[in-house]
């Protein structure tokens, strides 16, 4: 089989295929007890998305059980920050943490070297795309530069990205060539991760709903636009997807701003909201990650909500966001046979 007939390939090429193909967000995660197996042996988690063999074996965890459409890389948008050496860590129970950076930091960011520190992410990306079967495509992903810096200044996650928000302000200039260090390092990494065998990767803007109108177009819009430009120049069939969690009303010009190919929706973009951008193209989503845990008609009456609204066009059924640890297998199950018509 030829990359181009994977389903998500076809999709993202403009195709409606029915029923639609699913992979979901975080799909390699604490909610699998094989995969919390897997990360007790690492060591720490660094040690996982740097270990090609395990990498792989967590990438194929989901598959093995649930039959998605796709397999997502296991990394994390963090490693990027790590080879730029900002002392990246993983601390149980409290999520990343890393050295904030200054301005003067910033400025004395340098980026050769990068590429090199993240060949074993390469390396597994080559392992899984062998053992995939053929019809499972292979993402790769990046974090979008605002979501990256926002971890970057702060040190860690906060709940408002008030911190990257008051920096740029403060520090125009710093917080200009950080996004564009990172837009930068980005392309490059995403151009590694295709010629390594990624069918299409995924540029993740986790934090963009925070954004006023004009920073959303400096912060969010331009720099994952220069990275699909520079991606596209270099290889023209690549196709990439792009997720603006929150970014609400200014998703109806992100597709055509950023030249992505598919467009990310979280779960508070309404369903009709939602056919209107489609008609411009593939879109994903769009299902809350609490639907998953709480099971039952709330699961099922979510779905199906989605395949009405959307299942007529271009679609790649996902979350709104990523699964959280507490979500039963179980409801995952269910949620892909029900996505694919076998238990309606
Ligand atoms: C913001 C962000 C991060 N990482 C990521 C994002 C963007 C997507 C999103 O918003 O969810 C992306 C990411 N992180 C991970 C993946 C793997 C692939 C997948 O299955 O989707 C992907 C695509 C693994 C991970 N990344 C992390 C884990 C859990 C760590 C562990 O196993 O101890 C996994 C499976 C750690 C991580 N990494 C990050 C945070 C905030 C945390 C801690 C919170 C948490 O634990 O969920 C940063």
């Amino acid at each position: 089989m030829s990359a181009k007939s994977r389903k998500i390939v076809e999709v993202l090429n403009g195709k409606t295929v029915s029923p639609p193909p699913v992979w979901l967000m975080r799909q390699a995660g604490r909610h699998l007890p094989e995969y919390r197996a897997t990360r007790a042996e690492a060591g720490s988690f660094l040690d996982l998305c740097y270990s090609p063999a395990l990498a792989t074996e967590v990438t194929l965890q989901p598959i093995r059980r649930y039959g998605f459409d796709a397999a997502i890389l296991f990394s994390d948008i963090l490693v990027i920050p790590d080879a730029l050496k900002r002392n990246v860590r993983f601390e149980e129970g409290h999520g990343p943490r890393l050295d904030p950076i200054d301005a003067d930091g910033i400025f004395a960011l340098k980026g050769d070297g990068v590429q090199n520190h993240l060949q074993p992410v390469m390396d597994a990306v080559g392992r899984i795309r062998d053992a995939l079967p053929q019809e499972t495509a292979l993402l790769g992903f990046c974090g979008a530069p605002w979501t990256v810096a926002t971890y970057m200044i702060a040190g860690q996650g906060t709940l408002d990205q008030a911190p990257a928000r008051l920096f740029a302000y403060k520090e125009p200039r710093a917080f200009a060539r950080l996004l564009d260090v990172l837009s930068e390092l980005s392309a490059d990494y995403l151009v590694a991760q295709i010629d390594a065998g990624a069918d299409a990767v995924q540029i993740f803007d986790s934090w963009a709903g925070v954004l006023g109108e004009k920073e959303f177009a400096d912060y969010a819009v331009r720099p994952v636009r220069r990275i699909i430009d520079s991606v596209k120049f270099r290889r023209p069939h690549a196709k990439v997807i792009a997720f603006a969690k929150g970014a609400g009303l200014l998703l109806k010009t992100y597709r055509q701003q950023t030249g992505a190919d598919a467009i990310g929706l979280d779960w508070s973009v309404p369903l009709t909201f939602a056919a209107d951008l489609q008609k411009d193209g593939p879109v994903q989503g769009n299902l809350d990650p609490m639907r998953v845990v709480a099971g039952g008609a709330a699961l099922d009456d979510g779905i199906d909500a989605i395949l009405q609204a959307l299942g007529n066009g271009p679609l790649i059924f996902n979350l709104g966001h990523g699964i959280t640890p507490q979500a039963d297998p179980a409801n995952v199950m269910r949620l892909v046979a029900r996505v694919r018509g076998e238990n309606r």
